[in-house]
């Protein structure tokens, strides 16, 4: 049993710091250290972190990577990559890291060669993205494949709507994709209003083929499909799945020969990387969708193998800590300044937060700190005229990962400069502000100067890279993966299930026959939830 975390000797002396340094301003530590900005930070695999412009001393750092150390970071570490079952509340291995490794690896867990199991899959799904994309294979009435749907949520939906996005500058423009999630009925028939079923493929990517969601919209799918050309024969040419579960699949009519397969061991959110990105295989093309699997092997290679200290992972992870436990921030913002990534924010709300957002410790104790933040960001320029109002002078303190780019895919006049600058700019006016000494020798009205004032002190990550690729793509979301793996092992938590999604299941399938039913909703419902019931069913029939 490890130590809990408050009594861990780290953690202790880690209050006490607080308490010393949590008065500092980011421009005193400015002021006294002219190396601080090169000194704090870290580079790997083509990301360049940044990370002086948090709240933190050469100490604070020092105590975080010891709360890493006693934490058991190295060793837990170590223990997923071997397979072994860290996942204990599922009982299962977290593997995500073997869907990258190199086909000369091995990997043997539980007396399987998973590392055999993954590229054979791998090998298929390379075979059937050429021959779509080439036009090889044909849809029922023998036109090749124009648009590709994924059907999925969550796990089997975030990633590759994310990577489609992110990477759609090396995606063909040949065929369509779209991403249908929503049980909500507009997002189906938007997503086919103006596609022809002929030449559309379905990919059923579900990990358990049993969410209500995804059933409901591969079923409308199916009669989409079989309605238009006339014949249950078509689904063989018109669907495939990608699921753990094979006998669900054919349940639903798909023929597993039809069906690429991943492992328990690879959770939803973690999943991009498996067979689920096979829409994203079929639009880039198997050789990019290897270099997006080489990027996650970088950051996999460098959380192993880098120290502590100097570990890009570990130092996010430890950082996001020592905000949310000692600053006591709720929030984190994400603010990628390259538009391909507009999705990535909304894929790491899943990541983190399905991750870490738990209650208890591995052995079931209710945690007595706080755990997992609230993720969320858009864009960097378009936060800037919304909400960054609120990050710069509101009463909250919210941490901020800024992501830029030396390079735009797109070059266009200044646009790239004008891009940029403000990563750099925003970073610079959320750490040091505007004093009102400051303010007032710009001649500002009087009354105005308490309106005009920045604190500053503000913390900010900025992460710069080159380039967006598929390979440094793949690295930033392993950094990412293995900060939220950091985080939990500090708060000793399972990062790896997600039990917190299943009571509003259950509820809903309870409650779906209730609402076409005329009698009255069940007694074991509350009087609020009988009322909108009872108010639901009579708006619709009115
Ligand atoms: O891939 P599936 O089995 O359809 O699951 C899709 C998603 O739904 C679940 O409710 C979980 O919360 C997610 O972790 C998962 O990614």
């Amino acid at each position: 049993m490890p130590t809990p975390l408050r009594e861990r000797k780290a953690w202790q002396a880690l209050e006490r710091h607080y308490a010393e340094i949590s008065g500092s301003h980011l421009r005193e530590l400015f002021a006294a250290d002219p190396g601080r900005g090169e000194r704090l930070s870290a580079e790997a695999v083509g990301i360049y972190l940044d990370y002086s412009k948090n709240r933190v001393t050469d100490e604070t750092m020092a105590l975080l990577v010891e709360l890493a150390e006693e934490s058991g970071v190295p060793a837990r570490r170590d223990a997923m990559f071997r397979g072994e079952h860290i996942n204990v509340s599922e009982d299962r291995a977290v593997l995500h890291t073997a869907l990258r490794l190199p086909e000369t690896a091995s990997l043997v867990v539980d007396g399987q060669d998973v590392v055999a199991d993954v590229h054979a899959v791998l090998h298929r799904m390379r075979d059937f993205a050429n021959r779509v994309r080439s036009g090889e294979f044909k849809g029922f009435t023998g036109k090749p494949i124009k648009n590709v749907i994924n059907i999925g949520i969550g796990g089997s939906d975030l990633g590759p709507v994310m990577a489609y996005e992110a990477l759609r500058h090396y995606c063909t423009r040949e065929i369509t994709f779209r991403f249908v999630s929503n049980v909500d009925s507009t997002d189906f028939v938007e997503a086919v209003r103006d596609l022809s079923p002929e030449e559309t493929l379905f990919i059923i990517s579900s990990k358990t083929f049993g969410t209500l969601e995804t059933l409901a919209n591969a079923t409308s799918a199916r009669d989409w499909i079989v309605s238009a050309l006339g014949s249950a024969d078509a689904v063989a040419n018109h669907f495939v799945a990608v699921s753990t579960n094979a006998a669900r699949v054919s349940a639903f009519g798909i023929d597993t020969a039809n069906m690429f397969g991943f492992w328990d061991w690879v959770g939803g959110r973690y999943s991009m990387d498996s067979a689920i990105g096979l829409s994203n295989m079929i639009a880039l093309g198997p050789d990019q969708f290897d270099e997006l699997l080489a990027g996650f092997h970088d950051m996999d290679e460098h959380f192993r193998t880098a120290p502590l200290a100097a570990n890009l992972p570990v130092l996010l992870g430890v950082l996001a800590v020592w905000y949310r436990d000692f600053f006591g921030c709720q929030t984190v913002g994400v603010m990628p300044y390259e538009q391909y990534l507009k999705r990535f924010p909304a894929y790491l709300q899943q990541l983190t937060m399905e991750s870490n957002g738990k209650h208890v410790t591995l052995s079931g104790q209710q945690v007595d700190y706080d755990t997992g933040a609230v993720y969320w960001g858009e864009p960097g320029t378009n936060g800037q005229h919304s909400f960054y109002q609120l990050i710069h002078q509101g009463t909250v303190l919210v941490p901020v990962d800024l992501i830029g780019f030396a390079r735009t895919l797109n070059p266009l006049g200044d646009h790239h400069d004008l891009l940029s600058s403000n990563v750099f700019a925003q970073a610079a006016a959320l750490a040091f502000g505007k004093t009102e000494a400051e303010v007032r020798a710009e001649g500002t009205a009087e009354a105005v100067v308490p309106h005009r004032v920045f604190e500053g002190n503000r913390p900010t990550n900025t992460l710069l890279c080159d380039v967006l690729t598929p390979r440094l793509l793949g690295s930033l979301i392993a950094l990412y993966e293995h900060s939220v793996f950091v985080q939990g092992t500090i708060w000793e938590i399972d990062s790896f299930d997600q039990w917190g999604v299943e009571l509003g299941k259950v509820l809903a399938q309870q409650i779906i026959p209730e609402l076409t039913s005329a009698a009255e909703p069940s007694l074991t419902h509350d009087s609020s939830t009988n009322a909108l019931i009872r108010r639901y069913r009579s708006l619709k029939g009115a």
